[in-house]
């Protein structure tokens, strides 16, 4: 069976024949100048993980490991239809939403008492339980809990049955190796396969899986079994608001016959024409911002190649989009309802 294009190989493919997406690459230049002064900043480090985001575990431990493994699995389809009527969820006095209610959830749950992070757990909820542990403090509930729950009991008993129960397992298995624990998980927890096939090709964006390997590593500093000498091969993480950020900082255009789509609601499903496109331009065009940031540097005579990769890209500029919704407002996101991203 043919393979999979790997998702910088498919990020290449789907730039070079793309219709309704532009990389910019006068924008691509701009965006990497700006961000230039900032890879010194604790927003562009590894160490932000934890200092910027108190939900995020904060010990270098197996529950830690374990916590990001469930986080990353329901890791995905936050937005909601009306930007005033969304899942919120409150824990210690303090609401959120979206990605980070997701994890408010998790601790308030841990908090409660109910061992979630735990696979001997999650394997056998009820759906009920499910609905309960991820319920919304407004009339909103967590976009498909249905599949979520599905995705637990599959997960969790794959871990149970192959890995001892424990995500470590399948790290230490990756030999400090971020490709390695990228193919592990791809390979044995179908909800990861994040593929699509484009003008003919297998293509992989793996998001999920790639966010995945990325927490692990933030999770562990950078240390022991987290030390992945290749983690600059990942990429960044196709999900629907890294595209949105690049369109606003012009590194990235839709056609007209695209923006009109977003800005009218369409819904799109996962491996349209104009999805892949959206995702594979954002991918390929962080990249370029990778190598004008290196190079900006490399003029300056300063190798940084250990600062400045894909991982804390994507980091920086999510929690950029994040804390810039409003001036963002003009630029829809992409609306898929899908267990990738
Ligand atoms: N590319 C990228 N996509 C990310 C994340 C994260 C959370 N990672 C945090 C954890 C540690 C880091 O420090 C990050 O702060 C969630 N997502 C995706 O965003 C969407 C949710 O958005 P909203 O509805 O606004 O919450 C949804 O597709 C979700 O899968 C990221 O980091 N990069």
């Amino acid at each position: 069976m043919e393979a999979f294009l790997s998702p910088k190989d498919s990020a290449r493919f789907v730039a070079e024949s793309s219709q309704d997406v532009l990389v910019e690459e006068e924008g691509v230049r701009r965006v990497a100048e700006a961000l230039f002064d900032k890879v010194s900043a604790k927003e562009f480090s590894l160490a932000g993980w934890k200092s910027l985001h108190e939900l995020n575990p904060q010990a270098v431990s197996d529950d830690a490991v374990n916590w990001v493994f469930l986080a990353d699995t329901l890791n995905f389809s936050f937005w909601s239809e009306h930007e005033d009527c969304k899942c919120l969820v409150k824990y210690r006095g303090k609401m959120y939403s979206g990605y980070w209610a997701l994890c408010a959830a998790i601790n308030r749950a841990l908090d409660d008492g109910i061992p979630i992070t735990s696979a001997a757990y999650y394997a056998t909820m009820t759906l009920e339980q499910v609905r309960h542990v991820f319920r919304s403090d407004t009339d909103v509930p967590m976009p498909l809990i249905e599949e979520r729950h599905r995705i637990l009991k599959e997960t969790g008993t794959i871990l149970l049955e192959k890995f001892g129960g424990s995500f470590v397992t399948c790290v230490k298995m990756s030999e400090k190796s971020a490709q390695k624990l990228l193919r592990i998980v791809v390979e044995n927890f179908p909800s990861y396969r994040d593929e699509a096939t484009f003008k003919g090709k297998k293509v992989s964006f793996y998001k999920r899986a790639q966010i995945l390997v990325a927490d692990t590593w933030s999770s562990l500093e950078g240390k022991g079994d987290g030390c992945f000498s290749d983690i600059s091969s990942l990429t960044i993480f196709a999900d629907y608001r890294i595209p949105q950020v690049l369109v606003h900082l012009g590194a990235m255009r839709y056609s007209d016959e695209l923006m009109r789509k977003l800005r009218e609601g369409v819904m799109f499903h996962s491996g349209d024409q104009q999805e892949v496109e959206i995702r594979g331009c954002s991918i390929w065009c962080c990249g370029l911002i990778c190598d004008h940031l290196l190079e900006l540097y490399k003029r300056k005579g300063q190798n940084m190649s250990e600062r400045i990769n894909a991982v804390l890209l994507d980091y920086y500029l999510w929690d950029y989009a994040r804390d810039h919704r409003e001036d963002m407002k003009e630029i829809p996101i992409h609306r898929v309802r899908c267990i990738y991203y």
